[in-house]
C-alpha cells in the first residue's frame, strides 16, 4: 500500500517551496501527496510579490475532504498566514490520528513575512502542542521563544525553549549558521545531531519545506521519528547540493536529484 501524506501549506507559484515543494518531495519519496492550500502567493526567485489567504471554511473543507474519505498516514503543515488559520489547523490536527510535522513558517528566504505577527501566540499555544515534530529554523526559534542561536552549542537551549510549548520532538535547523549544516533533534531525553557538509550553493529556496515533507513521508512509511529525520536530512542534503539557478535570484533545491543521478 502506498502511504498517503497531506500538506497544509501555501502555494509558491515559482514551484520551489510551499505546496509545490511538498508534493514533489512526496513523489520523490514514493508516497501519495495530497494538499490543503491555505494561501496563494505570487512568488519567484526574487521574492514574494503578493499573498492571499483562503478562508477558514475553505481550509477546513479541503482537509475534511481528504481525511474523511482517503485517510492520511502523516500530515505536514507550512505557511498558515493568520491566527485564525493556525487555530483551525491546530484543531484539525488534534482530531486526526496521524503524526504531524509542523514547520512554523514565519518569513521567506527573502525576508517576506508569511505569517501575521498576531498569529505567533496561536502557533505557540495551539499549534506546537499538537506537533509530533516541530521544525523551526533559527529565525523562527527567535520569533517564537526569544532565544537567539549563534553557535552549535546554543542549539540545545533553543530546543528546550521550543519543547516547553509541548511538541513531542523538535528539530532545530541550524542551516543558517556558518560551517557544517547541523540540526539538533530531541524529545528532551534523546539527542540526535544531524550533520551534513554545507554546500556552497545559493539556490536553497525551499529547504525547510522539503525537509519537513520528507520527514512526514518517512513517518507515513512507518519509520520512527529519529529514523525519519535521518533519512529526510539525507534527501534534503542531496537536494541542496543539486539546487539550480532559476530566474534572477535564489533558485530552488532539486527535488528530483535522486532520479537525475547517473542520467
Ligand atoms: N547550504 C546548505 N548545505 C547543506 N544543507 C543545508 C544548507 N542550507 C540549509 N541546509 C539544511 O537544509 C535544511 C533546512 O534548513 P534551513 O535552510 O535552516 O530551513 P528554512 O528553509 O526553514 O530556513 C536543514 O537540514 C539545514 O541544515
Ligand atoms: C508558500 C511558501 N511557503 C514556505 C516558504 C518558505 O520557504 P523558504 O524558507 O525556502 O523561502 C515560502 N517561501 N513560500
Amino acid at each position: 500500500m502506498i502511504p498517503n501524506v497531506l500538506t497544509v501549506a501555501g502555494s509558491d507559484s515559482g514551484g520551489g517551496a510551499g505546496i509545490q515543494a511538498d508534493l514533489k518531495t512526496m513523489l520523490a519519496l514514493g508516497v501519495h501527496g495530497m494538499s490543503v492550500v491555505t494561501a496563494v502567493t505570487a512568488q519567484n526567485s526574487l521574492g514574494v510579490q503578493g499573498a492571499w489567504e483562503l478562508s477558514v471554511e475553505a481550509v477546513r473543507a479541503q482537509y475534511r475532504s481528504v481525511v474523511d474519505d482517503i485517510g492520511v498516514q502523516a500530515v505536514k503543515t507550512g505557511m498558515l498566514a493568520s491566527a485564525e488559520l493556525v487555530e483551525a489547523v491546530a484543531e484539525l490536527l488534534a482530531e486526526t490520528d496521524a503524526p504531524a510535522v509542523v514547520d512554523p513558517v514565519g518569513v521567506s528566504k527573502h525576508g517576506d513575512s508569511l505569517l501575521a505577527a498576531s498569529a505567533l501566540d496561536s502557533v505557540r499555544m495551539k499549534l506546537l502542542p499538537v506537533a509530533t515534530v516541530a521544525t523551526p529554523n533559527l529565525d523562527e526559534v527567535a520569533q517564537l521563544t526569544g532565544v537567539r542561536v549563534e553557535s552549535e552549542e546554543q542549539l540545545r537551549r533553543a530546543a528546550a525553549a521550543v519543547l516547553a510549548y509541548g511538541p513531542r520532538w523538535v528539530l532545530i535547523k541550524g542551516g543558517h549558521l556558518p560551517g557544517d549544516a547541523v540540526d539538533l533533534l530531541t524529545d528532551g531525553t534523546e539527542e540526535h545531531w544531524l550533520r551534513a557538509p554545507r554546500h556552497d550553493n545559493r539556490h536553497t529556496h525551499g529547504t525547510g519545506c522539503t525537509l519537513a515533507s520528507a520527514i512526514a513521508s518517512q513517518l507515513a512509511k512507518g519509520r520512527s521519528v529519529p529514523e525519519a529525520v535521518t533519512a529526510a536530512k539525507e534527501y534534503v542534503t542531496g537536494a541542496v547540493a543539486a539546487g539550480f539557478a532559476l530566474g534572477e535570484g535564489i533558485g530552488p533545491v532539486d527535488h528530483g536529484w535522486e532520479f537525475r543521478t547517473g542520467s
